[in-house]
């Protein structure tokens, strides 16, 4: 679905934005997917986008389908009562095709908890009191504690499982990350706290590297506090385009898909890629890291951990019950588990990669629940 959205500036003026909610699938469940904020955001990008969604929830076994949303614009560039008011029209636009059991919105890039707080305020307006309509939701307002780290967490983990598939640990290891938004921050982190060196950050206003290991903590700090990685003392900038083919073991792109393609990939001097950005990789790329030996962990498992703790607050909703930030993370830990092993249990009996491991698991529970329901040509 394709809605203009018109709205009034600060200075009176009007300005019209298009927003987008594409469903891709339901077999599994209601359809569950991030909206996006982004001037990158188009048709098929929010499709492409769905239709992952669609894979990721079945990867980790969710009772849900997959859907995507996005509004094309750079909310840089708004001030918080215009995101409001524009966040309000779209949802006056959406509010018939979503809901607690039909399609169910979260965070994604350039969205978060105040986004969802706007879009379950205006959706109750049609719909009476409805917090489970969208998860990310701030705490006050139905959230689930561990919701905010739990892409990151996530990515941690699933990131866990692979080194020790091979062997390894993240204690030691360099890693190199793009992005530093919730999930790059929260990666970073994480990483940090558990001996990882973090040689290399990015965002969107430049790049950091210290190959002793970056101190996150502080450079988490130097960034709220002045909105940049520039004048960080902790390290030295570097040229951002060289951030993806920095030496290190591990690089996890947590920012815009497609960075990774035909004219970088062969540069790359990682041993493994995480890929906690959805597609970061382009099929290219994957081709070329396949012939130099770099393991990828694919997007609808790695980055799976956000829509998992999406899920559990959907269900904190429903049952009306909140858990302790325990219990959210035990979970989360235990359903990223289990996907590695049944990801892997596909790559030994298909004898393929992690990636077509993955996408064999989803779509094989995705084709059962089809022909389960009786909807099968
Ligand atoms: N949020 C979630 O729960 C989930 C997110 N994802 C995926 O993870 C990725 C990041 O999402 P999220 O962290 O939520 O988004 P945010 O908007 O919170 O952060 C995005 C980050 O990317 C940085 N960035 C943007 N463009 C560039 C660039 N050209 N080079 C380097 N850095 C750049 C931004 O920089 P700056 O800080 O300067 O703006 C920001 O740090 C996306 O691909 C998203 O789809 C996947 C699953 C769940
Ligand atoms: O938390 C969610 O429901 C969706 C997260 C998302 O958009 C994603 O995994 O890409």
């Amino acid at each position: 679905m394709e809605v203009e959205c018109t709205i009034p500036r600060d200075d009176g003026s009007l300005v019209s934005f298009i927003g987008f909610r594409v469903q891709h699938d339901n077999a599994r469940g209601p359809m569950k997917g991030g909206i996006r904020y982004h001037h990158e955001v188009d048709p098929d990008e929010v499709n492409a986008l769905a239709q992952l969604m669609t894979w990721k929830t079945a990867v980790v076994g969710l009772p849900y389908g997959g859907a995507k949303g996005g509004i094309g614009c750079t909310p840089k560039e708004l001030s918080k009562s215009e995101l409001e008011r524009l966040t309000r029209v779209f949802t006056q636009k959406i509010h018939d095709v979503i809901g607690t059991q039909r399609d169910v919105p979260a965070p994604d890039m350039g969205t978060n908890p105040q986004t969802m707080a706007w879009i379950l305020d205006e959706y109750s307006k049609f719909h009476g009191h409805s917090p489970a309509v969208v998860t990310g939701k701030p705490l006050d307002l139905g959230g689930s504690l561990g919701r905010e780290a739990a892409t990151g967490r996530g990515v941690v983990i699933a990131t866990e499982e692979l080194l020790a598939d091979h062997g390894k640990s993240i204690s030691g290891l360099k890693f190199v990350i793009q992005g530093l938004g919730n999930v790059g921050s929260w990666v970073a982190k994480l990483i940090h706290e558990r001996g990882g060196k973090v040689i290399a950050v990015s965002d969107i206003t430049g790049a950091v590297k210290n190959p002793d290991g970056i101190d996150i903590p502080s450079l988490i700090k130097h960034k709220v506090a002045t909105g940049t990685l520039n004048d960080f003392q902790g390290g030295d900038a570097m040229d951002p385009k060289e951030l993806l083919v920095h030496e290190c073991d591990v690089l996890i792109p947590c920012a815009l898909g497609g960075v990774l393609n035909k004219h970088n990939a062969g540069d790359v001097k990682a041993r493994y890629i995480i890929e906690a950005a959805n597609h970061p990789c382009d099929p290219e790329a994957d081709e070329i890291f396949a012939d130099k030996g770099i393991t990828v962990l694919p997007d609808i498992y790695a980055n799976a951990g956000g829509v998992t703790v999406s899920y559990f607050e959907w269900v904190q909703n429903i049952q009306g019950f909140m858990w302790t930030e325990e219990t959210v993370n035990e979970r989360l830990q235990m359903y990223m588990r289990n996907a590695f092993h049944h990801i892997k249990a596909k790559c030994q009996s298909h004898d393929c990669n992690l990636r077509m491991g993955a996408f064999t698991l989803g779509v094989d529970r995705v084709a059962r629940a089809t022909v389960l329901r009786g909807w099968e040509a």
